[in-house]
């Protein structure tokens, strides 16, 4: 496969049932339209190294051939093969590079990235992998799994799994995405729902269940209304992993009590979709409540924080809508779903208040938009000395939005 490749996939809201997700439960979530992480396949100056450049979180990382021939001489080739688990030899094995990069983020990035490299395209030097993305990175919208879908799809066409072409992604090869970006989305938190990966494979809003087989249901909600939120990141920083791990803590030590309270968040899921599959005045009250009735929920798994609880109280001071914690919770972002009768100036204050009072971001996106995508590999090539620029360091949100968002963007996408 020839280089440059760019893909792309975007971010997510969980609307109900995060956390419960994990445990089986029913949970719905939503794309995000304007929000979206971008991966630029291109070769790198050094023919003998893999190479990833990573600027939002600060990581530029190169590894040897050498270094990658060590590491594959000691894994099983039955360790790369696709399996729904992690294979614990390929892991020990890529511990002596990970090492180093240990308790910090890169640390996850790297994994991710290496586990799926191994597997798809084993040792092959000479690529550079840049990514950047317009999402906030660990804030609750899904950045780890766009990371995990463009990488599963940049991967799977470099290392012959997918069709190398201009043809729209077929089921199978929407599914090989999906399956592998749930494979990274483990190596950066251990034991996800696969909730986020799918919704960033397939785009739209779905309705999601694992299944205690590992297998998982999910059904499309095609006419997914646009419900007026404001989306708030705290800009608290916090991680994914630890927080699913402080939740499976509690559910160990106190498994009478939690059990309904996950049965209950699952409740609330399957109500709440069954609403917005069908929303109207009549039924928009009982989606408000069903919203707060999550949070609280949330509180109970004992995933808030106080700058979340600070949105939901000035929001609530405001009479302005319904607050809940969105995605894994401990700082990120949550969402606030408008009242009917708020005001465009009630909602500007709300914003304000908190973005200048609090230097919390406001967000609004709207919800639904496509999965993931690449551009024609030709169009890549003859544009790449204007696509380049835009995966340094100082490209921002809205450069890369201006130039590479799907539907208004200069280029069209391939789903
Ligand atoms: N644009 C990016 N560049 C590099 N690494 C990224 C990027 N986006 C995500 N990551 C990786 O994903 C990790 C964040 O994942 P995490 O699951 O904790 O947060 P999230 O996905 O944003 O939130 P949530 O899982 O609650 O939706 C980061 O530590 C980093 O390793
Ligand atoms: C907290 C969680 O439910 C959502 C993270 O966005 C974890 C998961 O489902 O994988
Ligand atoms: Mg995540």
């Amino acid at each position: 496969m020839s280089l440059p490749l760019l893909t792309s996939a975007p971010g997510k809201v969980i609307i109900f049932g995060e956390h419960s997700a994990v445990f089986n439960e029913p949970a719905v979530a939503a794309s995000v339209s304007a929000l979206r992480t971008y991966l630029l396949v291109s070769a790198a100056q050094d023919p003998k190294v893999v190479e990833l450049d990573f600027p939002d979180i600060k990581f530029d990382k190169q590894w040897s051939g050498e270094a990658l021939a060590t590491i594959a001489a000691g894994v099983q080739p039955e360790a790369v093969t696709d399996s729904r688990e992690l294979n614990a030899d390929l892991s020990n094995a890529l511990e002596s590079l990970l090492q180093p990069l240990s308790g910090s983020l890169h640390y996850q990035a790297a994994y991710c990235f290496l586990y799926m490299y191994f597997s798809l395209c084993g040792t092959r030097t000479g690529v550079k992998f840049t990514v950047k993305s317009s999402l906030p990175i660990g804030a609750g919208l899904g950045s780890s799994a766009s990371l995990a879908v463009c990488l599963a799809l940049a991967l799977g066409k470099l290392g012959g799994h997918l069709k190398h072409g201009t043809e729209s992604l077929t089921k199978e090869e929407l599914a090989f995405v999906n399956k592998w970006s749930f494979i990274g989305e483990k190596c950066i938190h251990g034991t996800p729902s696969g909730i986020d990966n799918m919704v960033a494979t397939y785009g739209s809003a779905v309705l999601f269940q694992r299944l205690p087989s590992g297998e998982t249901k999910s059904e499309q909600i095609l006419s997914f209304p646009q419900i007026p939120m404001v989306l708030t990141n705290t800009r608290i920083p916090r991680s994914t992993k630890v927080l699913v791990a402080g939740v499976k803590d509690l559910i160990v030590r106190q498994p009478e009590v939690m059990k309904p309270i996950l049965e209950s968040m699952g409740v609330v899921a399957s109500s709440g979709a069954q609403i917005l599959s069908q929303l109207t005045d009549a039924n928009y009250e009982s989606l408000c409540e069903l919203v707060r009735v999550n949070h609280g929920l949330l509180v109970a798994l004992g995933v808030s924080h106080p700058g979340l609880e600070l949105i939901k109280s000035v929001g609530d001071s405001m009479n302005i809508g319904h607050t809940k914690l969105t995605g894994a919770g401990g700082g990120g972002c949550a969402l606030t779903l408008l009242s009917r009768g708020a005001r465009p100036e009630e909602v500007e204050k709300f914003k304000r208040t908190l973005e200048s009072e609090h230097n919390y971001k406001t967000y609004t996106t709207g919800l639904g938009g496509p999965g993931c995508g690449y551009i024609a590999p030709e169009l890549v090539q003859q544009n790449f000395s204007s696509i380049e620029p835009l995966f340094r360091k100082d490209s921002t949100a809205s450069d890369l939005n201006k130039v590479l968002l799907p539907s208004s963007g200069s280029f069209q996408w391939i789903h």
